[in-house]
């Protein structure tokens, strides 16, 4: 028999080392009701036992967090998840990384939950559809032996994240089937989309 996986298994990881050019300005240290989009995220993930910030060196300080940047520093998301992969593997050997960006500022943790109670043995990504209906790479979890797939993949030069391979082998769920409230996965990664989620 399998044992489901719940978020006490997850190692979370942030990855909060872009450039905000769409934002203008650092979208980690933005606020929305009165809280750093940063902590925000890291509020949802709390629970789990693992927690990583990717970010470039003395850019963040998250109490109960590592902060520290990726292998490939600055190479982009996917250059992210490797490292994120590898940290969680040599923290807890092989395992679920719980994986979101700075700009997702009303997850909360029945999202993690939800993607945690999902996963089916096997695969190595479990994750959501986008209004597009295509697969959204965060929030999502993906499995640590994924890393020498994402590896090769980087080594060819390619640095997004949204790759179909990744959703190749994954479970992606419709948020609003799985029971999410509606907007709750919203991505601020503008000021007038952070904007519309005042009040939320
Ligand atoms: N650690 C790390 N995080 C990244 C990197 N690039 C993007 N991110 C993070 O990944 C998430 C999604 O990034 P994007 O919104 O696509 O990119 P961005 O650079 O932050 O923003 P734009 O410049 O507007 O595209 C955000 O939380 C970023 O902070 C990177 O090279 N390293």
């Amino acid at each position: 028999m399998t044992v489901p996986i719940q978020v006490l298994d997850l190692t979370a990881v942030i990855l909060a080392g872009g450039q905000s050019r769409r934002f203008g300005t650092d979208k980690a240290l933005a606020q929305l009701g009165g809280q750093l989009l940063l902590e925000r995220v890291a509020a949802s993930l709390a629970e789990c036992p693992r927690r990583l910030v990717l970010a470039p060196p003395g850019r963040y300080a998250l109490p109960g967090w590592t902060v520290q940047p990726e292998r490939r520093q600055g190479e982009g998301p996917l250059a992210g998840l490797e490292t994120a992969l590898a940290w969680a593997e040599a923290q807890a050997g092989p395992g679920w990384v719980a994986l979101s960006g700075v700009d997702y500022p009303l997850l909360t943790p029945v999202v993690w939950q939800v993607l945690a109670a999902a996963v089916q043995p096997g695969e190595l990504a479990t994750g959501f559809l986008g209004t597009d209906t295509r697969p959204e790479p965060m929030p999502a979890l993906y499995h640590t032996a994924l890393r020498p797939r994402v590896t090769a993949v980087l080594d060819t030069g390619e640095r997004r994240l949204r790759q179909p391979w990744l959703a190749d082998g994954g479970t992606w769920l419709d948020p609003l089937a799985a029971g999410l409230l509606p907007g709750i996965l919203a991505d601020a990664d503008t000021p007038a989309a952070l904007q519309a989620l005042d009040g939320q």
